[in-house]
């Protein structure tokens, strides 16, 4: 009941802006209803006066009219085209809103997910976020497009008939409807059935997709490793799950529609047969009974109508108020804090670290009691062995996360008091693993300042040692970069990203050295922009390779999340610890 709850507030909140066109297409319905029940008694109407013209022109000396059959005949006909006119402006009235209400909700999750902390998305996979718009919101337009409406139309039909009859004839009505609860009955049983099914598939599909997923991420390594056999042999019992799920949903969905045909010939027999039975032997005269049984015989396929739909219905409803409830989930969700006034400005002195503790999870604390300060314009390297805690303190410096202790001062104030915005305007990074867009290359650099002209962009691009490369291609800055056409090696990536970067103009820079294996021109090349990206700037870098950081102002050792030396290469090499056999040792392999 709460799930339902939720998927209705959902609804109607993104739905409010639209209420004029629900409210006429809604009334659109009504009339189509509303015509369609009344069309079967001008039939009867039609037929009535039909006999009555037949019985007086065969008795000697009389003659009929057919003034009656033809108003009758040109009623039922204008009463049919406005039901399928009428339904025709509402079916095309909610094509649109759907659509449009549809948009509304992908742009609000869209914008939602941008203020999401980053630990969000540390905490779910891209692929479920994904979903969210692939299949949750992919079922609530079905459910619009074609359940909503229809429930309210064929709910209405069925009500409608309902009355038309006992209008009509109390008897006849009882009669038409004796073995309706017999039909709802096993229809939703079948439903339910289906909608078993239909989970099963469900969760098999995500388990392949999850497992297909896995491979994809893992090709190289698969094929490397030569697991193709294996991974083909482990992705049949996926693939069966999948498939005979699929195969159990269609045979309970496709029950439906013969079982409910059955029953309705079934209740068409006993109209016609209990029918003629009640006109012949209550002395109806035989032009009004034959009428009342053509129109009760039109009602009773009508009234099955809406049974079979609104069952179908009740599956698409399902996914769509699931969908609803994973998305409310992720709008329910806290934004990114954002409570700070002041707005950073240029570095005046510098930023510093004091007794930071930091944990992503409470059971496992990170970083435990850190502090480092760099002064302006300084370069600071942080080395350590992996999982030592390096772009952990990147990232509070971004303030992707907040401190479970301690304090980070930008000239003496501490983070949270920034504006977020303002704060990362400027903070320049360049991540090990550099991150392109599909937009042509000139669109790439100046992502972070898209008002930049070629001139800056080339300026930027030459200073990261990437201009010649780009100008060797065939469209130079305007060649499109897009998954599909990858022209870029991770090397050349990083030197685009730090082009990026020296756009921006950043005051604090953080760098994390790639390490991926580049061949030595490629490396000479990042080493001579990240020199370039560095000068007179104040700096963080993630070394990885110690040569790259022999003239770092400071080095600060971290290992479990705790500083176990500082001091600059000589200082450190002096004191022969933890950063002088690092050094020694990969001076060995070099
Ligand atoms: N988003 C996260 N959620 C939970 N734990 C995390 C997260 N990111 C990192 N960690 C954990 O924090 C610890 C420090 O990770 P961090 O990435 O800061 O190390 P690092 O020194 O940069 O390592 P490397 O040199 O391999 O990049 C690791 O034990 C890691 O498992």
């Amino acid at each position: 009941m709460a799930e339902i709850k939720t998927a209705l507030a959902y609804f109607v909140k993104n739905l409010k802006q639209y209420w004029r066109a629900l409210f006429i297409s809604l009334l659109l319905i009504l009339v189509a209803t509303y015509a369609q029940i009344k069309a079967p008694l001008y039939l009867g109407d039609a037929i009535s006066s039909l006999t009555d013209y037949l019985v007086a022109s065969l008795t000697p000396g009389g003659h009929g009219s057919l003034h009656d059959f033809y108003v009758a005949v040109f009623s039922m006909i204008a009463f049919y085209v406005l039901t399928e006119f009428a339904l025709l402006i509402s079916g095309l009235m909610t094509a649109k809103i759907s659509s449009d209400s549809v948009g509304v909700m992908r742009r609000g999750l869209f914008g939602k997910l941008q203020k999401m902390p980053v630990r969000y998305f540390d905490t779910h996979q891209d692929g479920k976020v994904l979903s969210l718009f692939t299949s949750d919101l992919d079922n609530i337009f079905t459910a619009m497009n074609n359940a909503v409406f229809q429930i309210f139309s064929q709910a209405l039909l069925f009500a409608g008939v309902i009355w038309m009859m006992f209008a009509k004839s109390a008897t006849m009505a009882w009669v038409t409807l004796a073995s309706t609860p017999i039909a709802i009955i096993g229809a939703l049983l079948i439903a339910k059935y289906a909608q078993v099914q239909i989970n099963h598939q469900q969760a098999a599909t995500a388990d392949m997709n999850g497992y297909i997923n896995e491979q994809l991420a893992g090709q190289t390594v698969l094929l490397t490793e030569g697991r193709q056999a294996d991974s083909i042999e482990k992705f049949e019992p996926f693939n069966d799950q999948v498939r005979v799920a699929s195969q159990k949903g269609q045979f309970y969905s496709g029950l439906l529609n013969p079982l409910m045909q059955g029953f309705s010939l079934l209740n068409l027999a006993i109209v016609i047969f209990f029918g003629s039975w009640l006109v012949l032997h209550n002395g109806m005269d035989k032009a009004s009974g034959l009428a009342l049984v053509v129109v009760f015989v039109n009602y009773s396929q009508q009234l099955f109508q809406p049974i079979t739909s609104l069952t179908t219905i009740y599956n698409v409803l399902q996914l769509a108020v699931t969908g609803a409830n994973r998305i409310t989930e992720v709008e329910e969700e806290d934004d990114e804090v954002n409570n700070g006034k002041k707005i950073a400005g240029p570095l005046k002195d510098e930023i510093a670290l004091k007794h930071v503790d930091f944990a992503y999870n409470p059971d496992r604390q990170i970083l435990k009691d850190v502090s480092i300060t760099v002064k302006k314009g300084q370069m600071v390297a942080l080395v350590g062995p992996t999982g030592s805690g390096k772009t952990t303190v990147m990232n509070l410096l971004n303030r992707f996360y907040d401190l479970s202790g301690g304090e980070i001062t930008y000239d003496g104030t501490k983070l949270q008091d920034f504006d977020l915005y303002s704060l990362r305007d400027r903070v320049g990074i360049v991540l090990q693993e550099s991150v392109i867009f599909s937009k042509s290359i000139m669109d790439n650099i100046r992502y972070g300042r898209p008002d930049a002209s070629l001139k800056e962009v080339q300026e930027a691009a030459k200073q990261a040692r990437i201009h010649d490369f780009i100008m060797s291609l065939p469209d130079q800055y305007d060649t499109q970069i897009s998954p599909e056409k990858d022209l870029f090696s991770s090397g050349q990536k990083q030197l685009l990203s730090i082009a990026r970067t020296i756009l921006t103009d950043p005051v604090l820079l953080i760098l994390d050295e790639a390490t991926s294996n580049v061949d030595t021109v490629t490396e000479a090349k990042i080493q001579e922009a990240m020199d370039n990206v560095m000068a007179n700037r104040t700096s963080f870098v993630i070394a990885h390779r110690l040569k790259t950081i022999l003239s770092a102002d400071q080095i600060v050792v971290l290992k479990d999340g705790q500083v176990i030396e500082r001091g600059s290469h000589e200082d450190l090499i002096k004191k022969n610890g933890f950063y002088a056999e690092l050094y020694t040792n990969q001076m060995v392999f070099e």
